[in-house]
């Protein structure tokens, strides 16, 4: 008996000791960084905010300026929201690699696909997928897109005319609808796979993101990892589903879309890597597509004047017509700030981060980050910097009219969608959707306040509400 405690005695021991070393060892490495006290084992987590990270790094980003170390456990990261050195990041791809947050934790979803690749397998990557993804590619499904929004709000906001509805739902399906037919020549309307599609990819993504940013292992015996390994095996079946059809219907002489599925057939890849590709791109741009359109209707409905500027936007370049061109979405400037301006407000991926494979100095400023340092790059906080931005906390999308920026701004550190090489691959298809879901939406429906819901907002890998987003709906007289 003494000897088992004995054994546990010195086993816990030893697992403090080491604890404290890698933490001193931790602590040198950084010291030249300001930061806040930091303990070991726990870090910065002793701090009643700190599990709200958003709030916890803006309380640090007012205490010790653009740069500072954050502990969320034994191992810290350099938080960097300085403009230029931000860029320096984002650019220097030998030298900021994606690290083991995506090797690790992102790849237990994404496997190894466009968002964990790096390297040459990163360039090939991108270079069989970017072609569909540039604004003439996404142009090709304006007329799905009209098509499919259209019967969406006659499904399932018509009915609910007059009264309230939490629209993820509706976002979500619509993503989905979008992104299948884009992507592979699918329509989920009446696919019974994709309302669990749909509540999966969130879940996944709250809880890989959690892991993330709370710093927390993604050991196999965790029973939510567990869960997650076997959804994604599901998922993985569910794209053979679709790559089988796309033979069959190839093996009859059908007509096939030139899209993401041909691409990767006739790239030859294996099914493996088509099957973490497509659950990279369903995992990176359905969330965030859906949510995008959530935050953007539900500031239309707190802002009514800014409802009505768009609708009259809408009803300037398109009159009653549906059939949306390009040339309508260009003439579309005012919608467009508006959009911008959500993302600024709710940066749907609110950070990203990269690891050091070497000593590295930041240009602008001087300070050095010893190799394998993880610098997190706080998104959501730049959006709102105050000495970047006039009143950051206010909705006024005429401040992007004043700037005349574009859908990103290096210099402003405006970047929802990312920067450098590692750019959001469907910035533009989210663009494209979220002008053509809003001019429709216009011209039908107006959303309104509802007085006492207020979204809980938390940030994982996107940003979601965990209470929904609400909103009055009402269908506008013929
Ligand atoms: C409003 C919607 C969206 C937002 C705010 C968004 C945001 C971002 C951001 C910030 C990154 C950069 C991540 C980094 O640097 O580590 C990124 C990358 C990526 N996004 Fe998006 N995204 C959106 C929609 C989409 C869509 C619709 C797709 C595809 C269907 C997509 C696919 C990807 C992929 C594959 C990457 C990785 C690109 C690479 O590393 O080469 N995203 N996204």
């Amino acid at each position: 008996m003494l000897s088992i405690l004995g054994m546990i005695g010195y086993a816990t021991l030893s697992f403090l000791t080491i604890i404290t070393l890698q933490w001193l060892y931790e602590l040198v490495r950084l010291w030249h960084i300001p930061s806040s006290l930091s303990l070991p084992l726990i870090g910065q987590l002793y701090h009643p905010h700190a599990p709200m990270v958003m709030k916890f790094l803006s309380g640090m980003r007012r205490k010790h300026g653009k740069i500072f170390s954050f502990w969320p456990g034994n191992t810290p990261m350099v938080v960097v929201m300085e403009p230029k050195c931000v860029r320096q990041i984002l650019t220097d791809t030998k030298t900021f690699v994606k690290g083991s947050d995506y090797s690790n934790k992102f790849a237990i979803v994404f496997g190894e696909g466009l968002v964990t690749s790096n390297g040459t397998k990163h360039r090939q990557d991108r270079s069989c997928l970017a072609k569909y993804f540039v604004r003439s590619g996404v142009e090709n499904y304006l007329g799905y897109m009209v098509e499919t929004t259209q019967d969406m709000i006659e499904t399932t906001l018509r009915p609910v005319d007059g009264s309230t509805i939490d629209l993820q739902e509706f976002f979500h399906m619509l993503a989905l609808r979008v992104f299948g037919y884009f992507s592979a020549g699918h329509d989920y309307k009446n696919d019974p796979e994709a309302q669990w599609i749909n509540h999966t990819v969130s879940k996944g993504s709250s809880i890989i993101g959690e892991h993330i940013v709370l710093g927390l292992p993604v050991w196999s015996f965790i029973p939510r990892i567990k869960q997650l390994k076997k959804d994604v095996q599901k998922m993985h079946a569910h794209i053979e589903k679709l790559i089988k059809r796309r033979l069959s219907d190839r093996a009859a002489g059908k007509p096939e879309n030139d899209d993401p599925m041909k691409g990767m057939l006739d790239a030859n890849l294996s099914r493996k890597e088509m099957y973490e590709q497509f659950t990279t791109l369903l995992s990176a741009g359905h969330d965030t597509t859906a949510f995008f359109g959530c935050y953007m209707a539900y500031m239309l409905a707190q802002h009514p004047e800014v409802q009505q500027k768009v609708k009259d936007e809408v009803k300037e370049v398109l009159g009653g017509r549906t059939d949306i061109t390009p040339e309508d979405t260009k003439k579309m400037t005012y919608t467009a700030n508006v959009m911008k301006e959500v993302l600024r407000l709710y940066t749907v991926i609110p950070f990203v981060n990269r690891t050091t494979v070497t000593d590295v100095k930041l240009r602008d400023n001087g300070l050095s980050l010893p190799k394998g340092t993880t610098a997190l790059v706080p998104l959501c906080l730049m959006n709102r910097d105050g000495d970047v931005w006039e009143n950051p906390n206010e909705f006024n999308p005429d401040r992007f009219a004043d700037l005349k920026i574009s859908d990103n701004s290096a210099k402003h550190g405006y970047l929802p969608f990312g920067y450098g090489s590692r750019t959001c691959i469907g910035n533009t298809l989210a663009m494209v959707e979220g002008n053509v879901m809003f001019a429709l939406l216009m011209q039908k429906v107006t959303f309104t306040k509802i007085p006492d819901f207020k979204p809980k907002i938390s940030a994982g890998i996107s940003l979601v509400s965990t209470n929904g987003i609400r909103v009055g709906v009402t269908f506008d007289k013929e």
